[in-house]
């Protein structure tokens, strides 16, 4: 099979965080419809951190069948459910407590194997297989549409810079237990789901992410872990930012 480079990231700036949301949400329920379309579903991993906040266009918004919504997330911190470190319950207060989404449709981590962190990174891989096997042939799943952030650290999910799991190259799910970011232990969808979805899109807003952008899209080979998202072909990456955290970037801007 001819081998492709993966596409190279596009990358959206707006003046304000409201024009952000609002594109957000739009290139969010395209994605939506291209896949209920296809397959009668939309599976999305979502992050927690800066992001949840702005999917809140979400609400309301016509077009939007939270039904066929199937969420994962992209990193979890292996805290209860509703703990202020949850990326569930974070996701919950701003977006999900607000809107029609079936329960059943959000799968979040089993807390009660918190004392056996493989067991409870291999039960959420196997909520993965429950989705995706058998669904197609791939080795890996192929998520309509994969929600990211970045810290100041370039960190991305919960992969670390210069941590052992990013060259993990089986595993969907995997566990760390020394994040340098509290809490420390977490679990994470690896590159090789993260690099098989359609479509990825990060969001980063405010100046205090400048330097990192700078460093992600105009030195990728530093290798930060943000720069090492490149989906395979035909899938994209894609940037929604603001001007602030865009300020230092010289990587060309794509106008929506
Ligand atoms: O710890 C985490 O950090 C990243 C980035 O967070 P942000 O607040 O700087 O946007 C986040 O994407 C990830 O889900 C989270 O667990």
């Amino acid at each position: 099979m001819p081998h492709h480079a993966p596409s190279a990231p596009i990358l959206y700036s707006f003046s304000n965080p409201e024009e952000l949301v609002d594109a957000l949400s739009h290139f969010i329920v395209k994605a939506q419809k291209e896949a209920v379309e296809k397959r009668g579903k939309f599976t999305v991993a979502i992050s927690g951190g800066s992001l949840p906040q702005f999917l809140n266009g979400l609400i309301g918004k016509p077009g939007v069948k939270w039904d066929k919504w199937q969420v994962f997330y992209a990193d979890e911190r292996v805290v209860p459910l509703d703990h202020p470190d949850s990326n569930h319950k974070l996701c919950m207060d701003k977006l999900f407590s607000k809107v029609p989404i079936p329960p059943d449709n959000i799968h979040t981590i089993d807390y009660s194997l918190k004392d056996d962190l493989e067991d409870l990174s291999d039960a959420y891989e196997k909520e993965l297989i429950h989705e995706f096997a058998n669904k197609d042939s791939a080795r890996f799943p192929i998520f309509d549409l994969i929600l990211l952030g970045v810290g100041p650290d370039g960190h991305t999910a919960s992969l670390f810079p210069n941590h052992p799991l990013l060259s993990e190259e089986d595993r969907w799910v995997a566990y760390i237990e020394d994040s340098p970011k509290e809490p420390p232990e977490r679990i994470t969808l690896t590159y090789p789901v993260i690099n098989h979805a359609s479509r990825v899109a990060f969001v980063a807003t405010g100046a205090g992410k400048a330097d990192t952008l700078k460093t992600v899209l105009d030195e990728p080979e530093a290798g930060l872990p943000a720069s090492r998202v490149r989906p395979i072909t035909p899938g994209q990456v894609f940037w929604f930012v603001d001007d602030a955290a865009a300020s230092k970037v010289e990587y060309p801007r794509t106008k929506m």
